[in-house]
């Protein structure tokens, strides 16, 4: 790079940090709630790159919150175990050896992945399910899925202990039923009722979009409550977009100030999304 081009970079980035004030202020011990969905996970590199800047948001002041998907881990190990696994509107229906491979994989490797790097840029990560300290007790969703569960009862209260203890919660979406079963809760729901429990400033969905797309399939960056309903009834939103987008409306309805969809797999997603004034992906409010 010529010296003068050097020199327009450096200018740029310290711009970039000196705009960056209002935002560092307004989010000053605010609660962000991010999903980090398991297509959004990617390589090792990618890895770091999140847990980078999830430790970079605790260091100015923000509370993050991890709720953490795996689907396609969850898919692999199933494959391997040679147990058939089908969705229902991006829920997956879970049996009983279904559920056992679900909790393996979502508390054991993916968890342990995340808390890890996290861990290992400086942050304080502690993982832990919705069955730890009763934070998340769940109905079932609907007797079709089996063990898929609907989060009735949060109790964020462990997770207020952590923040005071300049800890990172990172959370696997299971949760406790009322007769000691557990329940596979989809990452997306369980993000959202976390988030709504805590009030959350914001819910961050990282996926592997750039955001819910229209019939033509360009990205809207700002979405109302009532188009979203009308963008899912008439088919626009499928799959696994259904439970992104039912989670914003819900956690929007449970005092959620702003939800965005956004894709993971861009570096520094959340960070742009958060400090710059460009923001990224799709917003969705009341
Ligand atoms: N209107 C839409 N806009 C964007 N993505 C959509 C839309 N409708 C359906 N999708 C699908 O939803 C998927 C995202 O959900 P999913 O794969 O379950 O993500 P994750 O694993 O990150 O939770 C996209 O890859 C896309 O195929
Ligand atoms: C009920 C249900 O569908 N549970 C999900 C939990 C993991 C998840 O949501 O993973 P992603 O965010 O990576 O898709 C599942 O079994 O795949």
């Amino acid at each position: 790079m010529k010296q003068r081009d050097m020199n327009r970079d450096w200018i740029s980035t310290a711009r970039t940090l000196s705009e960056a004030l209002p935002y560092l202020q307004r989010y000053d011990d605010a609660i962000v709630v991010i999903k980090f969905g398991g297509h959004a996970m990617g390589d090792d590199e990618a890895m770091e790159t999140f847990a980078r800047d999830v430790v970079l948001m605790r260091q100015v002041g923000v509370n993050p919150v991890i709720v953490h998907g795996g689907g396609p881990m969850i898919n692999e190990m199933l494959e391997k175990l040679a147990i058939k696994s089908d969705f229902v509107n991006g829920k997956r229906v879970t049996d009983e050896a279904t559920m056992e491979v679900v909790e393996m994989v979502l508390s054991g490797r993916v968890n342990k992945r995340i808390v890890q790097a996290i861990n290992a840029q400086g942050g304080r990560a502690v993982g832990l399910s919705g069955k730890d300290a009763n934070l998340v007790i769940c109905d079932p969703a609907d007797p079709a899925l089996g063990l898929v569960g609907a989060p009735s009862q949060v109790d964020p209260g462990i997770l207020h202990t952590l923040f005071k203890d300049d800890a990172i919660p990172v959370i696997a979406p299971l949760g406790a039923g009322r007769s000691g079963e557990t329940y596979n809760i989809n990452g997306d729901t369980m993000a959202g009722a976390i988030a709504a429990a805590l009030k959350a400033d914001r819910l961050l969905l990282l996926t592997d979009v750039d955001g819910v797309r229209d019939a033509s399939g360009h990205v809207i960056t700002d979405l109302k409550a009532d188009q979203v309903r009308a963008m899912t009834a008439d088919g626009t939103i499928s799959g696994g977009m259904i439970p992104k987008t039912e989670t914003a409306l819900d956690a929007i309805a449970g005092g959620v100030r702003a939800v965005v969809i956004l894709d993971g797999r861009v570096p520094n997603a959340p960070l742009l999304e958060l400090f710059t004034e460009h923001g990224a992906g799709s917003m969705i409010r009341a």
